[in-house]
């Protein structure tokens, strides 16, 4: 029996969108998810009721398609716009044109130590992951597989969600094990913005019962003393977590923070950390309870195997950012990777709606807070590119 030998990669494509899309896409006026929400900018009050006013969605949607020679396409949704397309399209594509998509360890390697100079986190290795998913979704759909399957199958029967809004009382209805809601006010806004950070939770504890999860995303706002404050005040009323609540370069505010907060509260954070070296950092330095690497960010699949191991062996659990079927596919697969997020992009947000729309065509969503891993099974991550949306190829090579 011969041994399959895949078609090689012929072409690499980088194209931005604009519109649509989930966190740090272009959203519409009156957004949950860009409503007066605490931000490292919050200290300036022109960029504190709305993050796009600061360039959260600056950069936009990067679409990567990878054809292969039979023409096969493989493709990924991430952020990182004109300038990671730039870096897919004149660096990157070098190291996949003429390969096997079977050799995505060595055409990762050498995509990072060849950016390294100028990269090793943020927008280069947002393009890394870029490429990375959609090699993993060409990989899926030549071996007609989903993801999952190639990266060791399904633990458990189905995913369950808890849901980030500003509406965890909607989201328990809707079935969901927790509501993570944007944290409003920051440091800046002094103590009276802290007593109404904790109204807010306290109406929410009374709107969702004592059992239901409540988390805080804090989005890097505050800093120690703050946070600490913050999450002591949110005890009495049940904060399960308090999320990425500073600097994601300040390790050693995080093992303090770790150590400050009550007992029984978790500390978590990593959405905005990249490779196996930083999340590394977190780990060695007990900087937290849960990471959360967004596989669209952090290196793609072939990185978050090497993270997940990572934290695995420190006991702790992986729970990557709202990435859609980017993640599924992966939580799926993991002990330590116990439940997944699901990001409201329904504005209110009371409904749910596909997080990538309308760049996804059959992206899988919860139903009552859960998704079956069969929902899963389609070639690759087993979703289609809509392809009436307007891209834009501003380089090629
Ligand atoms: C405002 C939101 O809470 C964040 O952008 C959130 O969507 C992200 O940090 C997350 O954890 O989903
Ligand atoms: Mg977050």
């Amino acid at each position: 029996m011969p041994i399959v030998t895949l078609p090689k990669i012929k072409h690499v494509r980088a194209f931005t969108v604009r519109g649509g899309g989930a966190d740090y896409h272009d959203q519409g006026e009156g957004h949950w998810i860009d409503d007066h929400i605490a931000t490292p900018m919050s200290r300036y009050p022109e960029y504190r009721q709305s993050r796009q006013s600061f360039g959260i969605n600056v950069l936009g949607t990067l679409v990567v398609e990878i054809e292969a020679e039979d023409g096969t396409i493989g493709f990924a949704v991430t952020t990182g716009g004109e300038p990671a397309a730039f870096i897919v399209e004149k660096h990157l594509a070098r190291f996949l044109e003429g390969r096997s998509p079977t050799d995505y360890e060595k055409i990762w390697d050498q995509m990072y130590f060849s950016t390294q100079y100028y990269g090793r986190k943020g927008l280069v290795v947002n393009a890394i992951s870029g490429v990375d998913l959609a090699l993993w979704d060409l990989l899926g759909k030549l071996r007609q597989e989903p993801v999952y399957h190639l990266l060791g199958g399904a633990v458990r029967d189905e995913l369950q969600f808890y849901a980030t809004g500003a509406r965890p009382d909607v989201a328990k209805e809707l079935g969901f094990i927790g509501g993570k809601m944007p944290l409003h006010h920051g440091p800046a806004e002094g103590i009276e913005g802290l007593k109404k950070n904790i109204a807010e939770l306290a109406d929410m504890r009374a709107k969702c019962g004592p059992d239901f999860w409540l988390m805080w995303d804090c989005w890097m706002a505050l800093d120690v003393d703050y946070a600490t404050r913050l999450a002591i005040a949110a005890h009495e009323h049940g904060l399960k977590w308090i999320e990425e609540a500073i600097s994601p370069d300040d390790y050693w505010g995080y093992q303090q923070l770790k150590r400050n907060v009550p007992k029984g509260m978790l500390v978590t954070t990593g959405e905005h950390e990249a490779t196996r070296w930083g999340f590394r950092m977190l780990l060695e330095m007990d900087c937290c309870d849960i990471i959360q690497p967004d596989v669209g960010w952090c290196g793609g699949v072939t990185e978050l195997l090497k993270i997940s191991a990572l934290a695995d062996a420190h006991g702790k659990m992986v729970v990557p950012h709202g990435s859609s079927v980017y993640s599924y596919h992966f939580v799926i697969t993991r002990h330590n990777s116990p439940f997944a997020e699901f990001l409201m992009m329904h504005p209110g947000p009371t409904e749910v709606v596909p997080m990538f729309h309308p760049q996804l065509i059959g992206e899988p969503v919860p139903e009552n807070g859960r998704l079956k891993a069969s929902a899963l099974d389609a070639p690759g991550f087993g979703v289609e590119l809509n392809r009436d949306i307007a891209m834009h190829r501003p380089y090629t090579h």
